[in-house]
């Protein structure tokens, strides 16, 4: 008996077996005091049988989870509730219709789609089908970004917000990578879409840069300004060819500021804040957890599914859809046209 077994149940078929599946299989399954749903592996989807065995004789091997050698015996096996799409983003267009015409739920890794107009493909479709569908950004999931919001929003810590810096940098060596890697495809890669970031759902206005070097956009660089009678702008930047240090965001405010900081930018563990009036000493916040975090995430999917909602509130749709005309905008101004983009 686990901590897990009186939670309700979500059973999973996932498609691809790369980096970011064997975190989320093995991860979603642990076992954990503040669970809200049981998470269990029921299939996986590979383009070869032998690498699906691999992910689940090493993330999974108590789960009797099914091996398929294509991605459709996932979709059409009954005893999957939910599919998680963890293949390139050229292909989670193509992998989320396949799984929702087939009357699949979906949880799809981000980037939902290449551009806004495939992701409202996506979005009307599964509103015609009448099934959940959400894009994978687990982060905001996690307890540390909970209390963070709390912190702005609803105790104004750090009163009006006027600026925040956000980098998510990578030290990939593309140069290194094999070349069927999806980082070092132009078709399979677009790395903004894997770091880029957006902040709220209000239009800005944009100015952007992007050093693209053979198709591949390397480093991008973003300022939004929002409108209003205060000042504000995001100023958010994202790079393959440097890891962020630890501190990777800083949030301005007219009483202090915030810093977040972590091993790397998705992986976030600490919060100090800074108060501008000398006489308050620093606030420092820690978050551990087992594990990455994906079931934070996981949980929401589930609960959701079983409570009959087909969008989820940290992440609607609409916002998915926001994040991606951003990033069409972004690369508009920096001159990086995806094939997609017709
Ligand atoms: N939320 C997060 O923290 C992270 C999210 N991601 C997102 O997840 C997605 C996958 O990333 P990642 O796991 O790093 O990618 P990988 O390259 O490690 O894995 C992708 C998997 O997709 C399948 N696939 C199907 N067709 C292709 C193809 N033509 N070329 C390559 N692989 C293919 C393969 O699995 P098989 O052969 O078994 O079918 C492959 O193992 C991306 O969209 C990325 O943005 C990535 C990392 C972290
Ligand atoms: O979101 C991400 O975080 C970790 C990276 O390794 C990955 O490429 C990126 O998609």
């Amino acid at each position: 008996m686990t901590m897990q077994d009186n939670l309700p149940t979500l059973r999973w078929g996932i498609i691809g077996t790369g980096l970011v599946a064997s975190w989320f299989v093995s991860d979603i399954i642990l076992s954990r005091p503040d669970a809200k749903a049981r998470h269990i592996i029921k299939a996986v989807g590979s383009s070869m049988v032998v690498k699906g065995i691999e992910v689940v004789e090493k993330n999974c091997p108590e789960q009797r989870t099914k091996v398929y050698g294509n991605y459709y015996e996932v979709y059409d096996d009954p005893e999957v509730d939910i599919v998680y799409i963890a293949t390139p983003h050229a292909l989670h267009k193509k992998n989320c219709i396949d799984a929702i015409q087939r009357g699949k739920n979906v949880l799809c890794e981000k980037p939902l789609a290449i551009n806004k107009a495939e992701a409202q493909v996506l979005v009307d479709l599964a509103k015609a089908k009448n099934v959940f569908l959400m894009e994978g950004v687990w982060t905001r999931y996690t307890p540390l970004v909970a209390r963070l919001k709390e912190l702005i929003h609803v105790e104004h810590i750090i009163g009006e917000v006027s600026r925040v810096f956000v980098d998510f940098g990578l030290d990939m060596n593309l140069q290194d990578l094999p070349s069927d890697s999806r980082l070092k495809s132009p078709e399979l890669g677009k790395i903004i879409l894997d770091t880029g970031l957006g902040l709220e759902s209000t239009q800005p206005s944009i100015a952007a840069s992007q050093s693209v070097v053979d198709g591949m956009d390397y480093i991008s660089s973003v300022i939004l300004t929002y409108p209003g009678k205060t000042p504000r702008q995001g100023i958010l930047t994202c790079s393959l060819c440097y890891k962020t240090a630890p501190e990777f965001m800083r949030i301005e405010g007219s009483h202090g500021s915030i810093l977040v900081s972590g091993q790397a930018a998705s992986y976030p563990d600490t919060i100090v804040v800074r108060h501008k009036d000398e006489s308050k000493r620093d606030e420092s916040l820690s978050f551990s957890h087992v594990g990455f975090g994906f079931y934070y995430e996981a949980d929401a999917a589930a609960l959701d599914i079983l409570n009959g909602r087909k969008n989820n509130s940290l992440l609607p749709l609409d916002e998915t859809l926001f994040m991606l005309n951003l990033m069409d905008n972004v690369r508009a101004i920096g001159g990086l046209v995806y094939p997609q983009d017709g």
